[in-house]
């Protein structure tokens, strides 16, 4: 009998993606350049259950993209919750609103498009949890401007931590900024005594982030 993958066992053993979200991730596959950036299956199924576990009121995902995770948390929270989820690509604005809108979650999410960093001064919000997944050379700025605005027991998740086994690398080259701004977010999460921190090794690397 041959064996079957651990990968395709897991998934096999975990609640389904649903219709929607597996048409939004065939689609990606076949008209987006970069499909692998969207959280997937696993990863969507995983923030749902952070979603039901710690029920967040108020969420912000920084990097919508497809909006593929943005869904997933948007499944898990309860009705009368909010999640507000940034995207600097505004090419991406059909592809989100195509699924978003068929969404029975749809009034839990509110989409901005633009830079992160001008629109996360403008939300007059505190955050239960917030998932950072943008721009990876930028994750300290993104971390530094939000931190004040999530409550105290609120949770950060920060996506790519592992950035595919690059961490770990003797030398990075200079030029590679992608691997250098995530060494320098897990340096300066570990030295920062407000937080309680974990990396997951899940996927690329999911981190933790607990503000005490
Ligand atoms: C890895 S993808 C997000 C995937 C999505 N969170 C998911 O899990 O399905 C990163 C996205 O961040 C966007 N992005 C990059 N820099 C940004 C910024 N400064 N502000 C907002 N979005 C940004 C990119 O255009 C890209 O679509």
């Amino acid at each position: 009998m041959e064996k079957v993958d651990i990968n395709d066992y897991i998934l096999s053993h975990s609640d389904d993606e649903g219709d929607l979200l597996a048409a939004l991730n065939r689609d990606a596959n076949v008209n987006l350049l970069r499909p692998r950036m969207l959280s997937g299956h696993l990863q969507g199924r995983i923030l749902k259950m952070f979603c039901r576990m710690l029920r967040p009121k108020r969420a912000l995902e920084i990097g919508t993209y497809t909006a593929y995770a943005t869904l997933c948390m948007a499944e898990g929270m309860e009705e009368g919750s909010l999640i507000h989820t940034i995207e600097i690509n505004d090419e991406m604005e059909d592809f989100i609103q195509k699924y978003v809108s068929q969404s029975p979650h749809k009034d839990k999410i509110k989409v901005h498009y633009g830079d992160a960093m001008d629109i996360i001064p403008q939300l007059n919000e505190t955050f239960d949890l917030v998932f950072i997944d943008a721009n990876k050379r930028l994750y300290s700025k993104y971390y530094d401007l939000v931190f004040p605005m999530v409550r105290p027991g609120g949770l950060i998740l920060a996506d790519n931590t592992l950035w595919d086994g690059k961490v770990t690398e003797e030398h990075v080259p200079a030029a590679d900024k992608q691997t250098l701004g995530i060494l320098a977010f897990n340096d300066k999460i570990k030295a920062d005594d407000r937080v309680e921190k974990v990396i997951l090794p899940l996927r690329d690397g999911l981190t933790m982030i607990w503000k005490k």
